[in-house]
Parts: structure tokens; C-alpha cells; sequence
């Protein structure tokens, strides 16, 4: 799971099961590029300075932590990986745990990842067309590889963030500030203003 602090004080997070490419996702919209392979395991919450991104590497035993992190989400990348399927059904626990702990009023995205992979796929786009609309939320299929709607994932959520946010105006939850270590901000990064 990873945390991700963007412009406006909005909070994004990635969230799904390990191996779906939340990171390379993360590092293909950031950097625009596909850094083949795994990532070394990030124990714990980890920091780059590129962005203020909290890796806390989707493992089990770090799910009391983050927990936590839900309730400062405006925002949530589901993603599954379209071949694997039982990372597609797994995505229904993590909708009803993002339901038990995020925030009511949070923009929740289903993005079926790794769409290059057509040879291997195992779950149509129909079928993640048809949970997305069962729960609600918006869909879209990604490739981390290829960059295909990676761009778009995340301006949706920024563009659906925005439009709630003109229609339902609310005090931040959470600042930047409360969160990083002020000497390892980068001048000017993020956009955010310090109050
Ligand atoms: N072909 C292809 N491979 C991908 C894509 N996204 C990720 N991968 C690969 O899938 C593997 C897992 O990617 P990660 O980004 O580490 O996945 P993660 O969800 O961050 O994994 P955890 O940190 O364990 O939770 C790596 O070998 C990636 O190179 C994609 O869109 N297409």
C-alpha cells in the first residue's frame, strides 16, 4: 500500500493485492518510465523525496498501520492484475475493508493492471467493468508498462476530487507537514503551501 500526497492536500493511496503494480504505476505517472522487475521489499513507511509517497509494501503484517492510513485518504487506486484472478477477487475484501475504514465521501477507482499482457490474460474488461458498476466506482484498465491510462487514472481522481470538493467544501485532515521531515523537502515540492 502506498501512500501518495498530491497537490491540494488531497491524499491518493494505491491499494490491492502485492505484485499488482501499484508501484510501477506510482513511478510510471510519476517518471514517466516502466522499471522492469520487483521492487525491493519497502518495510515499514518509506519516504522518497521525488514525491511524499509512503510505501508500506502491501504486506499483511502491516495492516493494523495501515488502516490508519484510510481515514486521511480522499482518494483510492484499487488495482488488480487483469492475469491474475485472484487478484480480481480478492478486490472485493479490499473494497469492504477501504468501506469499513476510508472515509464515506472517498473517490474509489478500479483499475485493472498490466492490460499489455493480452496473451495471458485472465479477466475480461467486461467483468471489471461489472464490479466497478456493482460497487460504484470508476474503472479503467492500465498498463504500468506501456503507460496506457496511467495518466488518466489519476487525473479522473484529481478531476472527481475537484468536483466534490466545489460541491462539498471541507476543512483538510491531514497536512504535509504532520507527516514528513520538514529538511527533506525538496523547494517548491508539491504545491503545497506550509501553515
Ligand atoms: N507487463 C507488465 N508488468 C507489470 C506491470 N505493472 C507491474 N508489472 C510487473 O509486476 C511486478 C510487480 O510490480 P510492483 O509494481 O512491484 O507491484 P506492487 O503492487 O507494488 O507490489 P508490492 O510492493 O508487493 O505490493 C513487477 O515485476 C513489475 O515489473 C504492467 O502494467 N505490465
Amino acid at each position: 500500500l502506498i501512500l501518495y500526497f498530491k497537490s491540494q492536500e488531497s491524499i491518493t493511496i494505491l491499494v490491492g493485492d502485492s505484485g499488482v503494480g501499484k508501484t510501477s504505476l506510482l513511478v510510471q505517472f510519476d517518471q514517466g518510465k516502466f522499471i522492469p522487475g520487483s521492487f525491493s521489499a519497502t518495510v515499514g513507511i518509506g519516504f522518497t523525496v521525488i514525491h511524499p509517497i509512503w510505501d508500506t509494501a502491501g504486506q499483511e503484517r502491516f495492516r493494523s498501520v495501515t488502516h490508519a492510513y484510510y481515514r486521511d485518504a480522499q482518494a483510492l487506486l484499487l488495482l488488480y492484475d487483469i492475469t491474475s484472478k485472484s487478484s480480481f477477487d480478492n478486490t472485493r475484501a479490499w473494497l469492504t475493508e477501504i468501506h469499513e475504514y476510508a472515509q464515506d465521501d472517498v473517490v474509489i477507482m478500479l483499475l485493472g493492471n498490466k492490460s499489455d499482457m493480452t496473451s495471458a490474460r485472465a479477466i475480461r474488461r467486461d467483468e471489471g467493468e461489472k464490479l466497478a458498476r456493482e460497487y460504484g466506482v470508476i474503472f479503467l484498465e492500465t498498463s504500468a508498462k506501456t503507460g496506457l491510462n496511467v495518466d488518466e487514472a489519476f487525473m479522473t481522481v484529481g478531476k472527481e476530487l475537484v468536483r466534490r470538493s466545489v460541491q462539498f467544501p471541507v476543512e483538510p485532515r491531514l497536512h504535509l507537514h504532520d507527516v514528513m521531515q520538514p529538511e527533506k523537502e525538496p523547494p517548491g515540492c508539491c504545491g503545497f503551501s506550509r501553515n
